[in-house]
Protein backbone atom coordinates (compact mmCIF):
# COMPACT_ATOMS: atom_id res chain seq x y z
CA UNK A 1 0.00 0.00 0.00
CA UNK A 2 1.07 3.23 -0.85
CA UNK A 3 2.56 5.79 1.47
CA UNK A 4 4.06 8.59 -0.04
CA UNK A 5 3.66 9.65 -3.63
CA UNK A 6 6.36 11.93 -5.56
CA UNK A 7 4.96 12.78 -9.23
CA UNK A 8 7.25 15.03 -10.94
CA UNK A 9 8.58 16.38 -7.90
CA UNK A 10 10.82 19.42 -8.55
CA UNK A 11 12.85 21.30 -6.11
CA UNK A 12 14.50 25.02 -6.47
CA UNK A 13 15.81 26.87 -3.07
CA UNK A 14 14.56 30.34 -3.10
CA UNK A 15 17.42 32.67 -4.29
CA UNK A 16 19.10 30.14 -6.59
CA UNK A 17 18.71 29.22 -10.06
CA UNK A 18 19.84 26.08 -9.72
CA UNK A 19 17.09 22.97 -9.77
CA UNK A 20 18.23 20.71 -7.06
CA UNK A 21 15.75 17.85 -7.49
CA UNK A 22 14.34 17.81 -11.30
CA UNK A 23 11.20 15.40 -12.11
CA UNK A 24 11.50 13.12 -9.65
CA UNK A 25 9.14 10.50 -9.09
CA UNK A 26 8.61 7.74 -6.31
CA UNK A 27 6.78 5.93 -3.90
CA UNK A 28 7.28 5.08 0.04
CA UNK A 29 5.11 2.17 0.91
CA UNK A 30 3.27 1.64 4.10
CA UNK A 31 5.48 -0.32 6.92
CA UNK A 32 8.65 -0.44 4.67
CA UNK A 33 12.04 1.10 5.11
CA UNK A 34 13.28 2.79 2.24
CA UNK A 35 16.89 4.00 2.15
CA UNK A 36 17.97 6.52 0.26
CA UNK A 37 21.98 6.89 -1.08
CA UNK A 38 23.64 9.02 -3.33
CA UNK A 39 27.02 11.27 -3.37
CA UNK A 40 26.99 14.13 -1.40
CA UNK A 41 25.83 16.98 -2.98
CA UNK A 42 22.85 14.80 -5.12
CA UNK A 43 20.20 16.33 -3.16
CA UNK A 44 19.23 13.22 -0.84
CA UNK A 45 18.69 15.93 2.51
CA UNK A 46 16.62 18.02 -0.16
CA UNK A 47 14.34 15.25 -1.09
CA UNK A 48 13.79 14.56 2.83
CA UNK A 49 13.20 18.47 3.63
CA UNK A 50 10.35 18.03 0.99
CA UNK A 51 8.68 15.19 2.44
CA UNK A 52 9.12 16.59 6.05
CA UNK A 53 7.05 19.64 4.50
CA UNK A 54 9.81 22.14 5.14
CA UNK A 55 10.41 23.92 1.71
CA UNK A 56 8.36 24.15 -1.20
CA UNK A 57 8.45 22.27 -4.15
CA UNK A 58 6.74 22.08 -8.01
CA UNK A 59 5.05 18.99 -8.65
CA UNK A 60 3.10 16.82 -6.59
CA UNK A 61 4.01 15.53 -2.74
CA UNK A 62 1.29 13.81 -1.30
CA UNK A 63 1.25 11.45 1.43
CA UNK A 64 -2.01 9.19 1.96
CA UNK A 65 -3.61 11.03 -1.05
CA UNK A 66 -3.28 14.57 1.11
CA UNK A 67 -0.68 17.27 -0.72
CA UNK A 68 2.27 17.95 2.06
CA UNK A 69 1.59 21.55 2.27
CA UNK A 70 4.01 21.90 5.55
CA UNK A 71 5.03 20.37 8.74
CA UNK A 72 3.18 18.05 10.75
CA UNK A 73 3.43 15.15 13.39
CA UNK A 74 3.06 12.85 10.89
CA UNK A 75 6.46 12.71 9.57
CA UNK A 76 8.67 12.91 12.34
CA UNK A 77 12.34 14.27 11.73
CA UNK A 78 16.07 13.10 13.25
CA UNK A 79 18.87 14.75 12.09
CA UNK A 80 22.25 13.32 12.46
CA UNK A 81 22.69 16.01 15.53
CA UNK A 82 18.98 15.98 16.50
CA UNK A 83 18.69 19.23 19.06
CA UNK A 84 17.56 17.50 22.31
CA UNK A 85 16.70 20.01 25.32
CA UNK A 86 20.21 19.61 27.07
CA UNK A 87 18.77 20.22 30.53
CA UNK A 88 15.55 18.35 30.26
CA UNK A 89 15.51 15.03 31.54
CA UNK A 90 15.54 12.20 29.09
CA UNK A 91 11.55 11.60 30.41
CA UNK A 92 10.55 15.30 29.63
CA UNK A 93 12.86 15.52 26.08
CA UNK A 94 10.99 12.32 24.66
CA UNK A 95 7.50 13.24 26.09
CA UNK A 96 7.53 17.10 24.69
CA UNK A 97 5.61 16.83 21.52
CA UNK A 98 2.85 14.72 23.53
CA UNK A 99 2.59 17.34 26.34
CA UNK A 100 2.68 20.28 22.97
CA UNK A 101 -0.12 18.17 21.59
CA UNK A 102 -1.86 18.57 25.22
CA UNK A 103 -1.64 14.88 25.69
CA UNK A 104 -2.88 13.78 29.65
CA UNK A 105 -0.01 13.17 31.29
CA UNK A 106 -1.19 9.33 32.27
CA UNK A 107 -1.34 9.26 28.68
CA UNK A 108 2.11 10.77 28.02
CA UNK A 109 3.52 9.13 31.02
CA UNK A 110 2.49 5.70 29.49
CA UNK A 111 3.96 6.25 26.19
CA UNK A 112 7.25 7.63 27.73
CA UNK A 113 7.85 4.77 29.87
CA UNK A 114 7.21 2.33 26.91
CA UNK A 115 8.92 4.01 24.52
CA UNK A 116 12.34 4.25 27.23
CA UNK A 117 11.87 0.52 27.35
CA UNK A 118 11.94 -0.57 23.85
CA UNK A 119 15.25 1.97 23.44
CA UNK A 120 16.94 0.78 26.67
CA UNK A 121 16.82 3.67 28.50
CA UNK A 122 14.71 3.18 31.21
CA UNK A 123 16.97 3.31 33.95
CA UNK A 124 18.26 6.56 32.46
CA UNK A 125 14.29 8.05 32.56
CA UNK A 126 15.46 11.29 35.08
CA UNK A 127 18.91 11.51 33.77
CA UNK A 128 19.42 14.91 32.26
CA UNK A 129 19.98 14.55 28.46
CA UNK A 130 23.69 16.46 28.31
CA UNK A 131 24.95 13.78 30.88
CA UNK A 132 24.22 10.98 27.83
CA UNK A 133 26.67 9.27 25.36
CA UNK A 134 26.28 9.80 21.54
CA UNK A 135 24.31 7.05 20.74
CA UNK A 136 22.04 7.51 23.73
CA UNK A 137 21.11 11.22 22.73
CA UNK A 138 20.12 9.54 19.10
CA UNK A 139 17.90 6.76 20.84
CA UNK A 140 16.06 9.39 22.99
CA UNK A 141 16.21 11.62 19.64
CA UNK A 142 14.27 8.18 17.87
CA UNK A 143 11.92 8.14 20.42
CA UNK A 144 10.86 11.58 21.16
CA UNK A 145 9.86 11.45 17.31
CA UNK A 146 8.34 7.95 18.26
CA UNK A 147 6.51 9.12 21.12
CA UNK A 148 3.90 11.49 18.39
CA UNK A 149 3.20 7.53 16.19
CA UNK A 150 3.85 9.49 13.27
CA UNK A 151 3.28 6.91 10.43
CA UNK A 152 6.65 7.96 8.90
CA UNK A 153 10.06 8.67 10.09
CA UNK A 154 12.44 10.80 8.24
CA UNK A 155 15.95 9.94 8.66
CA UNK A 156 18.94 12.34 7.61
CA UNK A 157 22.44 10.28 8.37
CA UNK A 158 20.84 9.39 12.29
CA UNK A 159 24.04 7.27 12.89
CA UNK A 160 26.61 9.46 10.91
CA UNK A 161 28.34 10.64 13.80
CA UNK A 162 28.14 7.50 16.14
CA UNK A 163 31.39 4.91 16.37
CA UNK A 164 31.42 1.25 14.47
CA UNK A 165 29.83 -0.72 17.21
CA UNK A 166 27.31 1.70 18.26
CA UNK A 167 26.16 2.48 14.96
CA UNK A 168 25.54 -1.49 14.34
CA UNK A 169 23.65 -1.61 17.65
CA UNK A 170 21.47 1.59 16.49
CA UNK A 171 20.59 -0.57 13.17
CA UNK A 172 19.46 -3.04 15.05
CA UNK A 173 17.59 -1.04 16.89
CA UNK A 174 15.72 0.77 14.23
CA UNK A 175 15.14 -2.87 12.53
CA UNK A 176 13.12 -3.69 15.94
CA UNK A 177 11.38 -0.68 16.36
CA UNK A 178 10.35 -0.89 12.99
CA UNK A 179 8.77 -4.09 13.72
CA UNK A 180 6.91 -3.37 17.19
CA UNK A 181 5.76 0.41 16.16
CA UNK A 182 4.70 -1.26 12.20
CA UNK A 183 5.88 2.51 11.04
CA UNK A 184 7.42 3.47 7.70
CA UNK A 185 10.87 4.87 7.65
CA UNK A 186 13.09 7.03 4.92
CA UNK A 187 16.20 7.02 5.55
CA UNK A 188 19.40 8.61 3.95
CA UNK A 189 22.85 7.11 4.35
CA UNK A 190 26.48 6.90 3.32
CA UNK A 191 27.24 3.51 4.50
CA UNK A 192 26.24 1.10 2.12
CA UNK A 193 26.12 -1.75 4.66
CA UNK A 194 23.53 0.49 6.54
CA UNK A 195 21.26 0.59 3.76
CA UNK A 196 21.83 -2.93 2.94
CA UNK A 197 21.51 -4.36 6.65
CA UNK A 198 18.02 -2.00 7.13
CA UNK A 199 16.13 -1.15 3.79
CA UNK A 200 13.43 -2.79 2.60
CA UNK A 201 13.76 -1.16 -0.53
CA UNK A 202 17.19 0.77 -1.90
CA UNK A 203 16.72 3.96 -3.90
CA UNK A 204 19.78 4.99 -5.72
CA UNK A 205 20.92 8.74 -7.20
CA UNK A 206 23.76 9.70 -9.07
CA UNK A 207 25.74 13.35 -8.98
CA UNK A 208 24.03 14.88 -12.14
CA UNK A 209 20.22 13.19 -12.77
CA UNK A 210 18.45 14.91 -10.02
CA UNK A 211 16.57 12.90 -9.28
CA UNK A 212 15.93 9.07 -8.31
CA UNK A 213 17.33 7.35 -10.78
CA UNK A 214 16.63 3.45 -9.53
CA UNK A 215 14.76 1.37 -6.32
CA UNK A 216 15.85 -2.18 -6.23
CA UNK A 217 14.18 -4.57 -3.69
CA UNK A 218 17.12 -5.65 -1.11
CA UNK A 219 17.10 -9.22 -0.48
CA UNK A 220 19.60 -8.87 2.57
CA UNK A 221 17.58 -6.81 4.87
CA UNK A 222 18.60 -7.59 8.16
CA UNK A 223 21.72 -9.51 7.91
CA UNK A 224 24.59 -7.86 9.87
CA UNK A 225 27.66 -7.80 7.44
CA UNK A 226 30.05 -8.01 9.64
CA UNK A 227 28.75 -11.54 11.13
CA UNK A 228 28.73 -13.24 7.49
CA UNK A 229 30.88 -16.46 7.45
CA UNK A 230 28.99 -18.22 4.50
CA UNK A 231 31.67 -17.27 1.77
CA UNK A 232 29.07 -17.69 -0.76
CA UNK A 233 26.21 -15.13 0.92
CA UNK A 234 29.53 -12.54 1.13
CA UNK A 235 29.95 -12.92 -2.35
CA UNK A 236 26.20 -12.15 -3.33
CA UNK A 237 26.24 -9.05 -0.75
CA UNK A 238 29.45 -8.15 -2.41
CA UNK A 239 28.11 -7.97 -5.52
CA UNK A 240 24.66 -6.49 -4.78
CA UNK A 241 26.99 -3.58 -3.18
CA UNK A 242 29.12 -3.03 -6.40
CA UNK A 243 25.86 -3.11 -8.20
CA UNK A 244 24.41 -0.48 -6.31
CA UNK A 245 27.47 1.92 -6.42
CA UNK A 246 28.14 1.09 -10.15
CA UNK A 247 24.56 3.07 -10.39
CA UNK A 248 25.67 5.39 -8.17
CA UNK A 249 28.56 6.47 -10.84
CA UNK A 250 26.70 6.32 -13.98
N1 LIG B 1 19.25 26.10 1.81
C1 LIG B 1 19.83 25.95 0.61
N2 LIG B 1 19.89 26.98 -0.27
C2 LIG B 1 20.45 26.83 -1.51
N3 LIG B 1 21.00 25.68 -1.94
C3 LIG B 1 20.99 24.61 -1.10
C4 LIG B 1 20.41 24.69 0.21
N4 LIG B 1 20.53 23.49 0.81
C5 LIG B 1 21.15 22.70 -0.09
N5 LIG B 1 21.43 23.36 -1.22
C6 LIG B 1 22.09 22.83 -2.43
O1 LIG B 1 21.31 21.74 -2.91
C7 LIG B 1 22.15 20.72 -3.41
C8 LIG B 1 21.76 19.40 -2.75
O2 LIG B 1 22.05 19.50 -1.36
P1 LIG B 1 21.60 18.35 -0.34
O3 LIG B 1 22.00 18.80 1.01
O4 LIG B 1 20.19 18.00 -0.58
O5 LIG B 1 22.53 17.14 -0.83
P2 LIG B 1 22.85 15.75 -0.12
O6 LIG B 1 22.80 14.71 -1.16
O7 LIG B 1 21.97 15.56 1.06
O8 LIG B 1 24.35 16.00 0.36
P3 LIG B 1 25.16 15.33 1.57
O9 LIG B 1 25.19 13.85 1.28
O10 LIG B 1 26.51 15.95 1.46
O11 LIG B 1 24.46 15.65 2.84
C9 LIG B 1 23.58 21.14 -3.14
O12 LIG B 1 24.11 21.68 -4.32
C10 LIG B 1 23.44 22.22 -2.09
O13 LIG B 1 24.45 23.18 -2.20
Amino acid sequence: MELIKAKNLTIKYPQSNDTVINNANFMINKNEIFVLVGPSGCGKSTILKALAGFIPIDGTLEMNGHRIVGPDWQRGVVFQDSSLYPWFKVKDNVGFGLKARKFSQDEIDRRVSYLLDLIGLSDQSNTKTFELSGGMKQRVAIARVLANKSPLLLMDEPFGALDTFTRTKMQRLILDIWHKEETSIFMITHDLNEAIRCGNRIAIMNSHDKRIIQVINNPFQNINLEEVEDFNLERKIDSFRKNILKIINQ
